[in-house]
Parts: structure tokens; sequence; C-alpha cells
């Protein structure tokens, strides 16, 4: 097995996730540093999804090693995940849909704060961003602050998507996992969510690992991509080299990201770049 990554905040090793004879993650290693935004994409059923579910704690993995931090999380309940920093999005947004806006972002900071008491100085918690110090701040932070009232139900679907996100905010997380976030938004929503995800990442200091399909906008946002197919990790790079390696083309992205004129990379130039 692999080393522990020095100064990863999250290590997967050899992650593999079995449903009955279907192998849905198929050792898939891969470590996110601090303040690092990496995107994930993949064909449906490649295995996205359910790698989340690994490193968030909500699907045991059938082999392999997670480490946050350094702490051995493998095999943990999801809550132990969160306790160490790590917070998600599901691909159908899990809002309170009878409570109050910002009674669904109060729940999230209820849980921050039976895990971060002991931080407590004179009514002030300690290393809290700014903007995440209670529910109107986070509210502000994600533009809902004036449907604070209106039941969660009542909002439109793009709106509670950024909710689900004010959820998983308020629980102060370091890692946040943002799965499809942009699925059924308009163009120009899809543009505004990947600014702020860019935006929570600088001004909170997070690392964010972000599954999408509109992979033109998050090509445009991240720094590194993870290709999964099938299972297996078939790329690890820049959004440049990505769209340029031949076996993505041949799995996923077609080659009409390759400007024209443009060969896609040959093996030995990938290993170089
Ligand atoms: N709980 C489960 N039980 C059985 N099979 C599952 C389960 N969850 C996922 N799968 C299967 O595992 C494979 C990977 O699914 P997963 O949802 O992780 O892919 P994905 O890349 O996220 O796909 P999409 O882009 O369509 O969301 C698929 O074949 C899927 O049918």
């Amino acid at each position: 097995m692999s080393e522990p990554h020095r100064n990863a905040l999250l290590e997967a090793h050899n992650i593999t996730v079995r449903f009955g004879g279907l192998t849905a993650v198929d050792g898939v290693s891969a470590h996110f540093a601090p303040g690092e935004l990496v995107g994930i994409i993949g064909p449906n059923g490649a295995g996205k999804t359910t790698f989340f579910n690994a490193i968030s704690g909500v699907q045991v993995p059938t082999a392999g090693r997670l480490l946050c931090q350094g702490h051995d999380l493998t095999g943990r309940a999801p809550h132990r995940f969160a306790a160490h920093g790590v917070a998600r999005t599901f691909q159908t947004p899990r809002v309170f849909g009878d409570m109050p806006v910002i009674a669904n972002i109060e729940f999230g900071l209820r849980f921050a704060g039976r895990r971060r008491r002991k931080y407590l100085l004179w009514g002030e918690e300690l290393g809290v961003p700014w903007a995440l110090r209670d529910a109107r701040s986070i509210l502000q932070l994600i533009g809902l602050a004036s449907q604070a009232e209106l039941p969660a139900s009542a909002i439109t679907p793009s709106q509670q998507r950024l909710l689900e996100i004010g959820m998983a905010l308020a629980t102060r997380p370091r890692l946040l996992l943002l799965d499809e976030v942009a699925a059924g938004l308009t163009e120009a929503e899809v543009e505004e969510m990947a600014r702020l995800i860019g935006r929570l990442r600088d001004e909170l200091d997070l690392t964010v690992i972000w599954i999408e399909h509109a992979v033109t906008t998050l090509l445009r946002h991240v720094e590194r991509v993870i290709v999964l197919h099938q299972g297996r990790k078939i790329a690890d790079d820049t959004p440049h080299n990505v769209v340029r390696n031949p076996e993505v083309i041949e799995a996923y992205l077609g080659d009409e990201m390759v400007p024209p004129g443009e060969q896609p990379l040959h093996e030995h130039e990938e290993a170089a770049a």
C-alpha cells in the first residue's frame, strides 16, 4: 500500500466498492491537499457518486483505506467523517421542506456547535471564518438572505441546491464534497454556481471536490481533474492535460475540447507533462 501523503487533508488508498458481482469503484487512489479545488468527471455509472459515498463514510468500502488528516477513518460512520471536517451534498438536495430556510441552516450549526464547543472562548468561536459565524451570515454568503423565512419547499430547485451547500457549510467543514450541484440549472446559473464554489474555496480556505456533468464549466474552474471510467481512475491531471488525454477522449470527452490542429497527447508526452 502507498505511504500516507504528507500534508494531505484526505487520502484514499486503493478504494474498491463492490455491489454483489458489480465493481462500482475499482482500486481508486487519490489524495486531496488543503485548499485544492478538484473535479471528478466520467460517464454515467463510472463510479463517481459511489467514490464520494466511500470518502464521506456513507458507503463502507469493500477494500482500501481512508485517512483524514492522518486519522484512519476506514469503515467509520458518516458522523465520524463529519467530525473530521468532511461535509457533502447529495445528487438530490436533502433539505427539510417544511422548515424555514434559516432553520435548515441552524440545523447544520447545531451539529457544528456540538462538535466545536471546546473552542468557545468568551462566546466567540475560535478559528471559525467570519462568514460562517451564524445562520444569517451563511445565508448572505450563499445568496439566500431574502428567502430566510420561506419554507425550504417554496424556494426554487436551484435555490435548494444553494441551501444544501449552506447546510454543509454550517457544519464548518474543511473538505466540501459537491455532487452534481449544477444539475438542472440553466447555463447562466451553472456559471454562477461555479463562481460561488471558487469563492467558497478562496474565502473559507476549503478543499472542494466537485462531481459534475457540466464538464466545460467545471474544467474552467478546477485546478485538477480526476476521470473515472468503469470504476477505475483513468486520469488525474490538470484540465489542460485531461482534455488532451487519449484514454479520456476515447472513454468520455471526445476530441471537441482539443483545439483544432492540435493532436491529443501521446503517452510519452503525458508522462513528461
Ligand atoms: N447501492 C447500489 N447497489 C447496487 N449497485 C449500485 C449501487 N449504487 C451504485 N450502483 C452501481 O454502481 C455503478 C456506479 O454508480 P455511480 O452512481 O457511482 O456512478 P456515477 O458515476 O455517479 O453515475 P452518474 O453520473 O450516472 O451519477 C453503477 O453501475 C450503478 O448502477
